[in-house]
């Protein structure tokens, strides 16, 4: 037997409010992630935390909107959030245990419902969340009420407080994932969320001006960051590599623009903007690549927001 492919993928939690959606994402990581930055909806997909195995990496993304209380329950999904959802591989829908299913739940369902039943659409996971906080019985009966809601590929109860199955849905998220590469470099990302952080002011300074030659054709990935070494504390110096991946020679020429001219100035604006975040000087060393790589599957590009 050959060994197991690498799976790799993208998922995202959505609920009601209040349903225990971030504490959740937190404990999937493992740590505490904040990675809000106060600017939502500059870039695709907020990345709130990657979880990186030797055989998957699994990325877990806010819903624009979708958190939002008002648009939930006041509107239909608007296309952008149907349209995010519908990219992931894996909707984790949050129901909290010490509520009654409700109006709310089921205009969620509903809408995760067409969106699970289109072809090649996303599975989701519905999780009856703050399972501490109920007796059995009454857990037993969401978990009756969520199976009832809709066509979930699992329903699991899970308190993210004490840590009680939060290994087993991270699991089950995991297994529904496609064969994939590694999307994003290794663990240094779950450790350090300021990595993501850095990607998006990159991107957001690279799209400046020119969202509309390269809709959606950037994806940007920190190769290394890390204090350079042999400074004293009054001289720290952080080194960060970046990669901007393009689709086509034309769109690299617009990121780097009249004699690298362009290029430059996207540097040094995120660099100001990455030294505010990080409190240190920074010496950030960009490099522009046509990503033929990325180009070979077109599900994963679609992903990435190419
Ligand atoms: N007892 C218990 N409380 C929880 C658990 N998970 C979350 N909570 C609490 O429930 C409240 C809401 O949790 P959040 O994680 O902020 O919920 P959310 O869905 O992200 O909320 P919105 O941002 O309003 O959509 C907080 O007071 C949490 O401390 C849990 O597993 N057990």
């Amino acid at each position: 037997m050959s060994k197991p492919a690498h799976r790799s993928g993208f998922a995202c939690l959505v609920g009601r409010p209040n349903a225990g959606k971030s504490t959740l994402t937190n404990a999937l990581i493992g740590a505490k992630v904040a990675i809000t930055s106060g600017r939502p909806q500059t870039t695709r997909h907020t990345v709130r935390g990657i979880i990186t195995r030797p055989d998957t990496q699994l990325i877990l993304i806010d819903t624009p909107g979708l958190h939002r209380p008002r648009t939930l329950l006041g509107e239909r999904l608007n296309t952008l959030v149907t349209d995010t959802l519908a990219e992931v591989d894996v909707i984790v829908f949050c129901l909290p245990a010490d509520q009654n299913v409700g109006p709310g739940d089921r205009y969620i369902a509903q809408q995760l419902a067409d969106v699970a039943r289109a072809r090649r659409g996303p599975k989701v996971v519905a999780v009856a969340t703050k399972a501490d906080l109920v007796d059995r019985d009454r857990l037993a009966r969401h978990l009756l009420d969520i199976d009832a809601l809709g066509p979930w590929t699992h329903v699991i109860p899970v308190s993210a407080r004490e840590g009680y199955q939060v290994q087993a849905l991270a699991d089950l998220v995991i297994g529904e994932l496609p064969e994939g590469p590694q999307l994003y470099p290794d663990g240094e990302l779950t450790d350090e969320p300021e990595a993501v952080m850095v990607a998006e002011l990159v991107r957001e300074a690279a799209l400046e001006g020119v969202r509309d030659e390269l809709p959606h054709s950037l994806a940007v990935v920190v190769e290394e960051m890390g204090l350079r070494p042999g400074r004293d504390e009054q001289h720290r110096l952080v080194d960060i590599r970046v990669n901007l991946f393009v689709e086509r020679p034309s769109q690299k020429a617009i990121v780097i623009g009249r004699a690298g001219s362009r290029l430059r100035e996207v540097g040094s604006r995120a660099r100001q903007e990455i030294e505010a975040l990080l409190g240190d000087r920074v010496f950030l060393d960009l490099h522009v690549k046509v990503a033929k790589d990325w180009q070979r599957d077109p599900k994963q590009l679609s992903r990435l927001g190419f």
